[in-house]
């Protein structure tokens, strides 16, 4: 077969691009290199796009559930490994089903696009944010201290019912928003499914007891002996360069039997 000439090259990469159009529906907004780089440039930019697109809602630009799912997964490790506290939030617009009645259904997309800009500047870079369905959000926090679960979740509670949302020329409306969260439990593994589920309780409540407000999940104290700790997680810690690099090189040894880490 004759090598591509550079013409039929770029009838190919039209090709491609209107594969990946038809198999999205819509229409793409790639930022592709200038036809004369390589051919290898313009299918990794659109390789890279395309993996964007596959993680993001369209609507919102918020990560997908997709993405939610992977970041939760990650985010349990890192909490099994690390004793870091972790942060579940799941928000559910507080009856949405009337702004589509009374406004309309672009009115109330509107409003989604709304509250998802308002959670992204209400939580830091590192946070993230999900639209997890419908007219309901998920915020991974990573590394949030248990003092300061509540007051992030109501700041965003509070942010949202406090901010306009402009639906046409001349009309704003305002929303409010349940809340519901639950904190990873500490050098304990859990699954995404338990811990999505416990934050899932809190915002029933939230519904259930009023609408507009915050209910975070106690979290029960556990108590894991250091011995246990290491039984569990040392072959993980063994395998962490950070921690062989804090014990100058050492493996580390089994701390005394009893002694008791408070974990919460
Ligand atoms: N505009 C718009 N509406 C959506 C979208 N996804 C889901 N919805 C609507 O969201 C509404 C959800 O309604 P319900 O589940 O009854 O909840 P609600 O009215 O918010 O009531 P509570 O959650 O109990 O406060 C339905 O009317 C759906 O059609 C979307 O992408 N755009």
């Amino acid at each position: 077969m004759a090598a591509p000439t550079p013409s039929n090259l770029v009838d190919l990469q039209q090709l491609q691009l209107d594969d990946a159009r038809a198999l999205l529906g819509r229409e793409l907004t790639l930022t592709l290199p200038p036809p004369e780089e390589s051919s290898t440039a313009y299918l990794q930019s659109v390789i890279d796009g395309l993996c964007e697109l596959s993680l993001k809602d369209p609507l919102t630009g918020l990560s997908n559930r997709r993405h939610f799912r992977s970041v939760l997964d990650r985010s349990i490790d890192v909490v099994a490994r690390s004793g870091e506290p972790a942060l579940l939030l799941m928000l559910d617009i507080d009856h949405f089903k009337k702004v589509n009645d009374t406004y309309g259904h672009q009115a109330g997309d509107q409003v989604l696009q709304a509250v998802a800009q308002c959670l992204a500047k209400c939580v830091r870079p590192v946070d993230t944010v999900a639209r997890y369905g419908g007219e309901e959000f998920a915020v991974i926090l990573p590394n949030c201290l248990t003092a300061f679960g509540e007051t992030v979740a109501e700041r965003i509670r509070q942010t949202i019912q406090d901010m306009p949302i402009q639906i046409s020329p001349g009309v704003s409306i305002h929303v409010t928003v349940s809340v519901g969260g639950a904190y990873a439990p500490e050098w304990v593994r859990s699954t995404a499914a338990l811990w999505t589920e416990r934050a899932d309780v809190q915002l029933y409540r939230a519904k259930s007891e009023g609408r507009n407000r915050v209910f975070l999940d106690q979290q029960q104290e556990i108590y894991v002996s250091a011995e246990e700790k290491n039984l569990l997680f040392g072959h993980l810690a063994l395998g962490d360069p950070a921690w062989i690099e804090s014990v100058s090189g050492e493996v580390p040894s089994a701390p005394a039997h009893g002694s008791m880490h408070r974990v919460n």
